[in-house]
């Protein structure tokens, strides 16, 4: 989304005048019956959903379940069509976005998209603590600058620090992403398919990653879409499961993970193993005609 955009005007208004539900404080997502609609086409709702304080959410569907349109509501991108929608507490619509989005970190293959080529990695990172995208100061703080490359060691990248975006692996590049979203010690963290794109190398390293992530107590409330079971990490505590713009299951990982669950989602028989806290799926082979 650009500077400048109608989003970007969504600011306090008056005082309501009607009723309106407090925000719960244990949440940092609270969606009530939450819809998207564009062009009288409904993408996303009624959905209900809540992401408490220590929760870490994966949310899975296939390709236009409306998983990314979800996410942008919790990322104050866009509002609700019709629904409640709190985030951090504060009620779409009635807050300065501009104000709530430096609390929430957020890695998307729409912000990779944004990213001049020419873009120096460190320079990338420190500059999310001002909620700019490219370098903005001649100079930043030294503390800010430490933070980065401290964001970079974390993501086991330090040594890419001086190199600029344009040149790293695509692998590489979704760790600049995540190091960037936790630059501003966020208190939502968004991944948007973090794992597109990467190999089977990639994904496993990404997979380790946000496991410790998720294991870290430290670490911010986290949602994670994903279309791949494969690439849930193990920490992962809830899963909420779309088809169609609704939510097919909602809850704890183990229940709403399941092969029937999945069937439903994907539309077709799936057959799910587990193994190490990860899953493994795939479509369920038809058993062999007998020959009479
Ligand atoms: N601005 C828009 N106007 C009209 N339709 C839209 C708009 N944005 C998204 N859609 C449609 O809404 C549906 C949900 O899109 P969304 O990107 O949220 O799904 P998704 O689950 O993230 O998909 P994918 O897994 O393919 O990324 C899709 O059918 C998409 O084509």
């Amino acid at each position: 989304m650009k500077p400048g955009s109608r989003w970007d005007k969504m600011v306090s208004v008056s005082e309501p005048t009607e009723d309106l539900p407090e925000p719960n404080e244990d949440l940092l997502i609270e969606f009530d019956d939450v819809t998207v609609k564009r062009n009288g086409v409904t993408l996303v709702g009624p959905v209900s959903w809540n992401v408490e304080l220590d929760e870490r959410w994966v949310v899975l569907g296939p390709n236009g379940a409306g998983k990314t349109s979800l996410m942008r509501i919790a990322a104050a991108e866009i509002h609700p069509t019709s629904g409640v929608a709190h985030v951090l507490g504060e009620r779409l619509g009635r807050v300065d976005v501009t104000e709530l989005r430096p609390r929430i970190g957020l890695s998307s293959a729409a912000l990779g998209h944004r990213i001049p080529g020419d873009e120096v990695v460190r320079d990338l990172v420190v500059s999310a603590g001002y909620a700019v995208l490219g370098r903005w100061r001649e100079k930043y703080d030294d503390v800010d600058t430490e933070r980065a490359v401290n964001m970079l060691e974390s993501v086991g990248i330090e040594h890419l620090s001086e190199r600029t975006y344009g040149m790293l692996s695509e692998g590489e590049r979704k760790r600049v992403l995540i190091a960037r979203a936790l630059m501003t010690d966020p208190e939502l963290l968004l991944l948007d398919e973090p794992a597109a794109g990467l190999d089977l190398g990639g994904r496993e390293d990404l997979v380790a990653l946000l496991t410790d992530l998720a294991l870290d107590a430290d670490a911010p409330a986290t949602v994670l879409i994903t279309h791949h079971v494969e690439e849930i990490p193990p920490g992962f505590t809830h899963a909420l499961l779309l088809k169609e713009g609704g939510a097919v299951a909602q809850g704890l990982i183990d229940d709403v993970i399941t092969a029937e669950n999945l069937s439903e989602a994907f539309s077709q028989s799936i057959t799910l193993e587990s193994a190490d806290g990860r899953f493994f799926a795939r479509r369920t082979r038809p058993k062999p005609r007998h020959r009479r």
